[in-house]
């Protein structure tokens, strides 16, 4: 049984049904299933199996202390992209030993936290970061361990805004030149090389891209051996995708097996960043149908949640099922699903064939990453509430944002005179 399922006539998260959530902590709502995290952490972390490495869930796909202190519960490392997202790992007990800090523009304070803390390596994106680094070590007597994002110009066949990989995306150094990086950072006394890392892209289906990326970066590990510059791990990033609609991702025992024979007897540890197929299918955001509305063109169904809560549809056009929580056996008609916020892009699902009435309860599912993460106070709404479900228990893991919430440390200004 899943851990959204159909009982008695309404949708369940786990052993609680949907229905009391909504009663309980109001709409809209973010619902999580703990088993899901836990099943999804743990099929990377039994792939990997006896292979050296580090699973590093990637923070971004999902920040919520609750996520994050079960997954550190379990043994996880994190991908993070921020001095926000390591304090949030450090307060959910992770551990900073298996912490890999990527980006594009980390600051020098940034550094300096991580430094101080002892992350496992920077995933440094530029030479220019790499001058920055190697200062700010010096600065504080530590030795900085980097492993360099190369842009191995793969491409991921994705979504042409999460894709990383291609030479014209503003990620990594590119691969041809990277064999210069790693010189200047093995010459320096406050750097030590430890790995080298690539990410091309989110929400991939198919293995070549991942494989392709992996064979060029065996290539520039051994011209680097070559030359006495010995690396103790390979990062492959994220990016395997997951069931929306028809996708049919390669499940993660293929995609780590055939990197695992590819690796074969070389002594590399692997590290990878699983984000969204860690989460995504662990969350659904739960929404009250507000009003209905015929037009000439179309049926609108407004609810209460909104483009401020969930970004994709407006932001890639993305597909996300849409679900009644209640089934009724009222006149199916075909629905855009949209928000209250005046931009013509807030809609959460078009031509959506649902049978609706005002106060219906629904579900928009596979919303567990990339979800509440993205979310903003647009239009001053509140921020969602975020449940986490654990069999029969909930945890309110975030409240809804309340008004004082959202306008600390704002100010008025006196009268001009
Ligand atoms: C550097 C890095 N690592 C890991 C991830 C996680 O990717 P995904 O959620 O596709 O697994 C991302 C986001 O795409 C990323 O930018
Ligand atoms: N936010 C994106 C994924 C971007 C991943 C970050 N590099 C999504 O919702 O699909």
């Amino acid at each position: 049984m899943s851990d959204f399922h159909y009982r008695d006539g309404g949708l369940w998260a786990e052993d609680v049904p949907l229905t009391q959530i909504a009663e309980q902590f109001g709409t809209p709502t973010y619902v999580y299933s703990r088993e899901y995290f836990e099943t999804q952490y743990r099929a990377y972390a039994d792939a990997l199996g006896d292979h050296p490495g580090l699973i590093c869930y990637a923070v971004k796909a999902n920040s919520n202390l609750g996520i994050l202190s079960l997954l550190a519960q379990l043994g996880a490392g994190f991908d993070i992209v921020s001095g926000g997202e390591l304090e949030r790992v450090l307060m959910a007990g992770g551990d900073p030993a298996r912490v890999v800090f990527s980006g594009v523009g980390k600051t020098a304070q940034e550094m300096r936290r991580a430094l101080e803390v002892g992350v496992h390596c920077f995933n440094v994106e530029s030479t220019a970061e790499l001058d920055r680094l190697e200062s700010v070590a010096a600065e504080t007597g530590a030795r900085a361990p980097v492993s360099l994002r190369v842009n191995p110009d793969v491409d991921a066949r994705t979504h042409p805004y999460i894709s990383t990989g291609l030479k014209e995306n503003k990620f990594g150094i590119a691969i041809d030149s990277a064999v210069y990086a790693y010189r200047r950072a093995a010459a320096s006394g406050h750097l030590e090389v430890v790995g080298v890392d690539c990410h091309i892209g989110s929400q991939l289906t198919e293995l070549a891209p991942f494989l392709d990326a992996l064979d060029r970066l065996l290539l520039l590990i051994d011209q680097l051996a070559e030359e006495g510059i010995r690396l103790k791990h390979i990062d492959l990033g994220g990016g395997l995708g997951v069931r929306y609609r028809g996708e049919e991702p390669p499940p993660v025992s293929d995609y780590l097996g055939a990197v695992r024979e590819r690796l074969g007897d070389r002594k590399l540890e692997l590290v990878l960043e699983p984000g969204r197929s860690i989460a995504a299918n662990g969350g659904l955001l739960l929404t009250r149908v507000e009003y209905l509305k015929r037009t000439e063109e179309h049926n609108f169904a407004i609810v209460d949640a909104a483009m401020n809560d969930n970004l994709r549809p407006a932001l890639y056009q993305a597909w996300q099922d849409i679900v009644a929580v209640e089934p009724d056996n009222g006149e199916v008609e075909s629905w855009d699903i949209v928000g209250p916020v005046c931009e013509t892009g807030d809609f959460l699902g078009k031509r959506r064939e649902l049978a609706l009435q005002p106060g219906t309860l629904l579900a928009m599912l596979s919303t567990g990453a990339y979800g509440f993460s993205m979310s903003s106070n647009y239009n001053s709404r509140p921020r969602a509430a975020e449940v986490l479900v654990d069999g029969e228990r909930t945890y309110l893991v975030r409240a809804r944002e309340s008004l004082a919430d959202q306008v600390r440390g704002e100010s008025r200004v006196p009268e001009k005179n």
